[in-house]
């Protein structure tokens, strides 16, 4: 029969639920209570009440679980080190938003050949989330596709929007209704504004049409997320200077806006050169030095070798090196996190954390 329909479609499948793959995959209750925890002391940060820096550390994209997981060992080991001053939230980024084209995420395509499970790749990301909150990691990730955030949230402790995706309404509805504090990035242009309006209309109730438990389509209601902030992310050059940041909180002020802040050491900040996200990281933790109480946190890409590789056709990329942006190696990791935990030590005074370990 003819139909107007469907013209561009080549092919439609069932996708389990997000409860199915939820009860399939659950979240113990310490698993609950460690993500609640962890989303309270970044709640914590974020209001000011916590002079500890929130650090957003991982790989640009998980490509091969296991290092994920040798990662996440070391890097839980150093957080345990440096938890008075730091608090360490992995990057567990499944979702690529891409400028145009290329390899999405491996919840879009687990088998880095373009045969796109999406199946297996979300069974592979929640398993691998749940995980790395049982090793005692809260978990940050980017919610890129709606639907994709029913199956993995409960296990997140920090979302990001992405720059391509923070002027859309649908994400900020998206961000209202999360249960986790949201950072919307600035524009790729570099531009602010989108953000503010961002937060504000997060921070906002709303009502759009989603996909519940059991894979209904339905009507959600929201109250709104007190804690949608902004993620520097710099574009057209850098934005995370001290100029920026005096701008940025004005504007901030005007749109009644808590004057959080966090500062992506990557992307636009570094120029996309890996090697640079040090020196913005220096830059941050000078400012704070200076005074500075808007910077709550950082993001670091950073994985266990650094640099980045193409996937080339019918090869298996190295499971250690980033396929998208370019990341620090663990080495280099290892010394900046290190590096500014003496440096927050220098800036308060050792006592000013003895109520975060004291709890
Ligand atoms: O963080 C990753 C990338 O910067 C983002 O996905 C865009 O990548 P692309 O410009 O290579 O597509
Ligand atoms: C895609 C990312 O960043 P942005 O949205 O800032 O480009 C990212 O952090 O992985």
């Amino acid at each position: 029969m003819k139909s107007s329909n469907n013209i561009n479609i080549a092919s439609r499948s069932v996708l389990s639920s997000p409860g199915a793959i939820r009860s399939e995959l659950p979240l113990s209750l310490d698993a609950v209570m460690k993500v609640m925890d962890s989303r309270q002391e970044i709640c914590d940060i974020l209001d000011g009440k916590s002079k500890r820096l929130m650090m957003i550390v991982g790989p640009c994209s998980i490509h091969n679980p296991d290092s994920a997981i040798e990662y996440a060992e070391r890097l839980r080991a150093l957080s345990e080190e440096v938890k008075e001053r730091i608090l360490i939230v992995m990057r567990v980024y499944f979702e690529k938003p891409r400028t145009t084209l290329g390899w999405k995420g491996l919840i879009y395509d687990p088998d880095l050949n373009a045969s796109y499970n999406i199946e297996k790749g979300i069974f592979i990301a929640r398993r691998l989330m749940l995980k790395i909150v049982d090793l005692g990691l809260p978990v940050a990730t980017e919610m890129l596709d709606p639907i994709i955030a029913q199956y993995i949230a409960d296990a997140v402790s920090w979302a990001a929007i992405g720059a391509r995706t923070t002027e859309a309404q649908t994400h900020r509805q998206l961000g209202s209704g999360l249960s986790m504090p949201v950072g919307f990035k600035n524009a790729t242009d570099g531009s602010f504004q989108i953000a503010i309006d961002a937060i504000s209309t997060a921070r906002s109730e709303h009502s759009f049409i989603g996909v519940l438990e059991d894979g209904h389509v339905g009507v959600f209601r929201t109250r709104g997320n007190p804690y949608a902030h902004i993620v520097l992310r710099g574009g057209g050059g850098p934005n995370y200077g001290a100029e920026h940041i005096a701008f940025l909180k004005v504007a901030m002020k005007k749109a009644k806006i808590p004057p959080a802040i966090i500062v992506d050491c990557s992307h636009a900040n570094s120029g996309k050169d890996y090697r640079k996200q040090g020196i913005v990281l220096r830059d941050v933790l000078s400012q704070i030095a200076d005074g500075e109480t808007a910077l709550a946190g950082v993001m670091l890409e950073s994985n266990l070798q650094p640099g980045a590789q193409k996937i080339k056709p019918g090869e298996k990329p190295d499971p250690c090196i980033s396929i998208t942006d370019g990341c620090v190696g663990w080495e280099e990791t290892e010394e900046l996190i290190r590096m500014s935990y003496d440096r927050l030590g220098e800036i308060y005074g050792r006592d000013a954390f003895k109520t975060n370990t004291e709890e």
